[in-house]
């Protein structure tokens, strides 16, 4: 089942278009990463799916009920982290849970039990320190935690990790992947590296289109390319072997890159033993997420 479902979602403002027609949906019990550069559209889309933007055309769906703007019942299965938490720094974490949980309903017991639960999750269990010294790791910590509250059915974060250093990253990544199997994780980055760590499904945004959509497996599989990297012995070798290929790719010194993809690794292999090529080493260059980004995204 689909958590979360976009249909021909067209969002401009005024004669700038944002979103043109976009389609997408997001699989339950996923990790799914929303990437685009700075500016293509990835708050004016949360802020759609929030209710708090209205498009031109189009509908979005969350657990199945439909997105009015303005009106908030959908919100009930969203917790939400913003880019950048806004919290009440004279309060403890615990108080500001307890304080959230109140304003949202929530039992006594219900808070305690869930606040408890949560601020170990984030690592801010020990934490008795006011919020307002917190680093912005901790903030995004404690943001996720609010977020969470209320056990919603999909947590959307607003590039969760941007503006953290690696290890605060990792530990916001960590805890997102850690929480998989409880809720549907939407988060939005133009870090790659992050999205390849933690995302099982993604979705690329440019220039107002989704111009890839889909499980990082079936995607990675998708665009394969067969690539060697082959180091020479003898740089003599290498002209006689850009003639044989055609569409080598020189890679200065003593190396070049077969892509071809009707070449083998065994066909490359059997063609430098039969002319008596000596080589260093042979490499299978593996696909990485930013390989498939430069492919499908406008420069
Ligand atoms: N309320 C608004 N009125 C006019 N233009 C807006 C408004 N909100 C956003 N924009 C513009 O829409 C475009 C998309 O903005 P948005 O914040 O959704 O991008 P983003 O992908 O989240 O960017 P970033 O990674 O920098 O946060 C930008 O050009 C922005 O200037």
């Amino acid at each position: 089942m689909d958590i979360l479902e976009l249909t021909n979602i067209h969002k401009a403002f005024g004669e700038k278009i944002i979103l043109d027609d976009i389609s997408l949906s997001v699989p339950e019990n996923s990790i799914f990463g929303f990437i685009g550069k700075n500016g293509a559209g990835k708050t004016t889309t949360m802020k759609l799916i929030l209710g708090l933007l209205k498009a031109e055309r189009g509908q979005i769906k969350v657990a199945g009920e439909p997105v009015t703007y303005g009106q908030t019942a959908s919100n009930s299965f969203i917790g939400y982290l913003p880019d950048v938490p806004e919290f009440y720094g004279f309060m403890t974490a615990s108080e500001y849970l307890n304080f959230c949980g109140e304003i949202t309903g929530l039992s006594k017991y219900d808070i305690k039990q869930r606040s408890k639960y949560l601020l170990d999750l984030v690592g801010l269990g020990q934490e008795s320190h006011r919020i307002k010294g917190y680093s912005r790791g901790m903030k995004q910590r404690l943001g996720i935690a609010q977020a969470l509250l209320n056990q919603p059915k999909l947590l959307i974060c607003d590039e969760p990790s941007s503006a953290l250093d690696p290890l605060g990253r990792k530990e916001i990544l960590d805890i997102l992947k850690g929480i998989k199997g409880e809720t549907t994780v939407l988060f939005s980055t133009h870090i790659l590296s992050d999205i390849e760590r933690i995302c099982t499904d993604l979705a690329v945004l440019d220039k107002g289109k989704i111009v890839l959509k889909g499980s990082l497996a079936d995607l990675k599989i998708a665009y394969q390319h067969h690539s060697f990297q082959v180091e020479l012995i003898a740089s003599a070798d290498k002209a006689h072997l850009m003639a044989t290929f055609p569409g080598l790719k020189d890679l200065g010194g003593n190396f070049l890159e077969f892509n071809q993809q009707d070449l083998s690794e065994f066909r490359l292999l059997t063609y430098l033993a039969e002319k008596q090529i000596s080589f260093v080493k042979i490499e299978k260059q593996a696909m990485n997420l930013e390989d498939l980004f430069m492919q499908v995204v406008s420069l």
